[in-house]
């Protein structure tokens, strides 16, 4: 069976951080593992709190793993401190980590913030350029690249600034433009668009911590970036189209539909 990590904060309500990204390995059949950085209290409506798990806590969770599990892929999301960059870095760089998926999570959809302002620089220098993809969403990519954008051709110029800063991969996520969801993916020559009708849902908590965990668990299975890239797309619509109407805010996807469906199970939620 293949392994995948995710070094990434808990959202206690179950919909994306570390929950999000296991249930997601769970739902590729890769085995998932998980170094936490944070544990928000947090809900469908709002993050209520933040506690910081430890540099040298983080530190240990990934060399335990490495030191005697091999890992196949690493999706990092939720890291809000300069010092726990600079430490996941040194620890993946040491441990030759592959496969590595970053999602730039900045702020949270309902608004909290969930990276420190000092820690853009380490973002910047330090894990950009260990990511073989990169997942901004709009707003993250309208910071790391330094430009505004309100259209298709502006994320492809902005996913090639942000290349150039260093991820072989940069697949920059349409959600916050208005229109459709569509994705554009730069390799640093080539742009792909992945198109996606948008779907008419306010059950979007968690897409973009399923979407980069899909990846990085298609990247475990061996699949070429292109692929697996495409196939967690697929996945991402799927799982919001069926996506959870609980709590009161804004609900989950669904991880398991495809698993659902075959049982008959879709219906009874
Ligand atoms: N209503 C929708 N219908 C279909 N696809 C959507 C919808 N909303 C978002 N997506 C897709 O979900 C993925 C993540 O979108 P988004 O740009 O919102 O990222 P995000 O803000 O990082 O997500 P999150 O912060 O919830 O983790 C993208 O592939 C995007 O195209
Ligand atoms: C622990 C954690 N990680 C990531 C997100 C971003 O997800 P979203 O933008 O859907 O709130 C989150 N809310 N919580």
């Amino acid at each position: 069976m293949k392994k995948a990590l995710t070094i990434a904060g808990s959202d206690s309500s179950g919909g994306a951080g570390i929950q999000a990204d296991l249930k997601t390995f769970a739902a590729h059949g890769v085995f998932g593992m998980s170094a936490i950085t944070a544990i928000t209290a947090q809900n469908t409506q709002a993050v209520l709190a933040v506690a910081e798990i430890p540099v040298e806590i983080v530190g240990r969770q990934i060399d335990a793993i490495f030191e005697d599990i091999e890992v196949d892929a690493v999706k990092i999301g939720m890291v809000s401190r300069q010092t726990t960059i600079i430490r996941i870095c040194d620890r993946l760089r040491h441990h030759a980590a592959r496969n590595i998926v970053v999602d730039p999570v900045m702020v949270s959809k309902s608004g909290w913030n969930l990276l420190q302002p000092d820690a853009l620089a380490a973002l910047r220098s330090e894990l950009l350029p260990l990511a073989t993809v990169l997942t901004p969403n709009i707003p993250e990519a309208e910071i790391l690249a330094g430009m505004p954008i309100h259209d298709l051709d502006g994320m492809a110029e902005a996913a090639a600034r942000i290349q150039g800063l260093g991820p072989a991969y940069v697949l920059l996520k349409g959600g916050h433009l208005p229109d459709n969801a569509t994705d554009i993916l730069y390799d640093g020559k080539e742009i792909h668009a992945l198109r996606a009708a948008r779907i008419d849902t306010k059950n979007t908590h968690g897409t973009g911590c399923t979407l980069s965990a899909a990846i990085a668990a298609n990247l475990a299975k061996g699949m070429e970036v292109k692929t697996a890239v495409a196939e967690a797309k697929e996945y991402l619509t799927g799982a919001i189209a069926h996506a959870l109407a609980i709590g009161k805010g804004v609900g989950p996807t669904h991880h398991f539909y495809d698993l659902y469906r075959k049982a008959g199970w879709l219906d009874q939620f």
